[in-house]
């Protein structure tokens, strides 16, 4: 049995195997309740698991959740702040109660998101108060930064700010893990992602497989068409026979174009369209209950881990 939880007797997350390893940004993906957040809350101790457990920078967080609470920033995605204080106020409430607080470094984030810190929490927009949370929790230098749709509500510009901080974490050496819905975001800024689809592990994959992933789609009048022996691990062909008469073609390849774009030349190929395969149309096909690897990447560097209760 791997990490679960139930609530009532509803399955929010069941037989849930995920390893974020040091120095990833991975990025965990899913439909609105899949149990991204109940998974992110497992891992901070907030609540418990109803099977298996987790190990959170090595420590289980049912047994010593403040232990991980103290090396781990979270960025929750419903974020409250004290309503009555004022943004710079807030700052220095944050920054003193964590034992890594840095007042310092959590005013220069508001400065570089443009926030007022002066504004009254009660006067804010819902942006600005996105903007204050960030600051608070990217003030402190923990090992771990978890992150729930951390650009909700902001602008273009103030979003790549944030993904900037996200992939200056990382540069020093920290490991995050991201949940959004900006499917951009993630294929921007992480080297590992995580589908979710109700409740359960539906896919993993690493970015740099997917960029060598692409999808070309064309017209041929001539059928059949085979793939040759030697490329069947790489190419997968759907056809499709259009109300013209003519057949729609959908190739989707893996790993060195060379050999596959030699085949494709010697087909008699119209209407050529070639582009990456992208997250989205992964997610596309994960949401429509495809189903894909789900296996673990090599290494023992977890800075995440669930797993089985071991006996
Ligand atoms: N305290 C609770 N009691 C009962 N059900 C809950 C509770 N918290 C969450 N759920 C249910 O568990 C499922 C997973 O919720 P969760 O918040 O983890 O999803 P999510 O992937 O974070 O969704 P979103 O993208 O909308 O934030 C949902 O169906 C939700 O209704």
């Amino acid at each position: 049995m791997r990490l679960s939880k139930r609530y009532g007797d509803f399955d929010a997350l069941t037989d849930c195997t995920v390893r974020v390893h040091r120095g990833d940004i991975f990025g965990l993906l899913g439909p609105n309740g899949a149990g991204k957040t109940t998974l992110i809350r497992l891992l901070l101790g907030y609540l418990h698991p109803t099977g298996g457990q987790c190990r959170v920078l090595g420590v289980d967080p049912v047994a010593d959740s403040v232990a991980v609470r103290q090396h781990v920033t979270y960025l929750p995605g419903d974020a409250r702040l004290p309503r009555h204080m004022r943004g710079d106020g807030v700052l220095k409430f944050f920054a003193e109660m964590h034992p890594l607080g840095d007042l310092d470094r959590s005013r220069e984030v508001a400065e570089s998101l443009e926030l007022n810190t002066k504004t009254r929490v009660a006067f804010m927009s819902t942006g600005m108060r996105q903007k204050l949370a960030l600051s608070v929790v990217l003030g402190p230098q923990t090992p771990l930064l978890i992150l729930d749709e951390p650009t909700a509500n902001l602008d273009p510009t103030v979003r790549a700010t944030v993904l900037r901080f996200v992939v200056e974490a990382r540069d020093a050496g920290r490991t995050v893990m991201l949940s959004s819905h900006v499917l951009s975001e993630i294929e921007d800024t992480c080297n590992r992602v995580a589908f979710l689809r109700h409740g359960r592990l539906a896919h993993q994959l690493l970015m740099s497989d997917l960029f060598q992933r692409h999808r070309m789609t064309a017209i041929t009048s001539d059928e059949p068409i085979d793939v040759p022996s030697s490329l069947t691990d790489q190419v997968s062909l759907h056809t499709h026979r259009t109300s013209s008469g003519n057949t729609r073609v959908q190739i989707d390849t893996a790993g060195d174009l060379g050999p596959i774009l030699t085949w494709i030349d010697s087909l008699r190929l119209k209407n050529i369209r070639f582009e990456p395969f992208g997250l989205r149309t992964v997610y596309d096909a994960v949401h429509d209950g495809e189903t894909f690897d789900c296996s673990d990447f090599d290494g023992n560097d977890a800075a995440i881990e669930t797993a089985e209760v071991s006996s």
